[in-house]
């Protein structure tokens, strides 16, 4: 079993409903006729890290791109059921999806900042929404590289097009440009996998910093990452979630036997 330092968290259930920033309701989906998510329910809390794990194909990253409705990009998709944020369903047909998105940001698996300087790929979303007076534009930049541990490292380099830089800081600059629309959510679908291990281990570190101020979903294939950054952790099985615990538990003592065989390596 993996070992753990970190404190644990008591189980959300035991919690009120206004610790979850979503609370997933029977949620089911489809890719035309072929069913993804089986029937989840997971009330995912505020201002802590939940990692998704599961074998490759099991529906992490479908589940994922459920609570910004990214998911809908694909046209065959269907869906059951309802995801609370705050206290509205984001699957209610007047539920804005612009809306959601600027609360809900995504960092993906290979960093993808736009062929633009660094400064104009953080003030990108910034300017969408209308802000136009520069010094409040150099401000949000400036905050945003700094909450995403990366000032540093650019500050002299903010007309430089962002493909000049390393995939961790780039990885960086994708996690400033997230926070420069101030969401509430940080959704990451394996965003260290195409990095190297020093630059993981920043952005692992920048997780457990940016959980001060953001709710965080995590998916990775990496169990001792999850381990290592998350409080809660679900694990996803041909579309269902099998367990959902605190990531210690699910870990040390998880109470499913197919949690166990996972964990343990005995398959996926
Ligand atoms: N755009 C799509 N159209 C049709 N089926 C899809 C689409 N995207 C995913 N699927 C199917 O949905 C299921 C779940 O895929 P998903 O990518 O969510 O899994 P995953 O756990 O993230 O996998 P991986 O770890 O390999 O990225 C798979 O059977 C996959 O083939």
């Amino acid at each position: 079993m993996i070992e753990m330092e970190k404190q644990s968290v008591n189980p959300v259930k035991e919690e009120t409903a206004s610790s979850n920033i979503f609370e997933v309701q029977d949620l089911n989906l489809w890719y035309g006729d072929d069913q993804a998510l089986y029937e989840i329910n997971m009330d995912i809390p505020k201002y802590q890290v939940t990692a998704i794990i599961g074998p490759s194909g099991c529906g992490k990253s479908t589940f994922i791109k459920t609570l910004n409705r990214m998911v809908e990009m694909v046209p065959s998709v269907k869906t059951t059921g309802a995801i609370n944020y705050g206290d509205q369903n984001i699957y209610e047909e007047k539920y804005r999806v612009e809306d959601l998105r600027m609360k809900v940001g995504m960092v993906f698996q290979k960093p993808n900042p736009f062929p633009k300087s660094v400064y104009e790929n953080v003030a990108y979303g910034p300017k969408i929404h209308g802000i136009k007076d520069k010094k409040t534009l150099d401000q949000i930049v400036e905050r945003s590289l700094r909450g995403a541990a990366i000032w540093d490292e650019v500050k002299d380099r903010l007309n430089e097009n962002a493909f000049g830089l390393s995939g961790g800081q780039q990885q960086r600059v994708c996690i400033a440009r997230a926070l420069a629309v101030e969401p509430d959510v940080i959704l990451m679908d394996e965003p260290t996998s195409a990095l190297d291990p020093i630059s993981t281990s920043k952005v692992e570190e920048l997780i457990q910093e940016l959980k001060k101020e953001y709710s965080i979903v995590i998916v990775t294939h990496n169990m001792q990452q999850a381990a290592r950054i998350s409080d809660r952790t679900g694990f996803f099985l041909n579309g269902e979630l099998v367990e959902y615990a605190n990531t210690n538990q699910l870990f040390q003592t998880p109470t499913d036997k197919r949690t166990e065989d996972y964990i343990t390596g005995r398959f996926g």
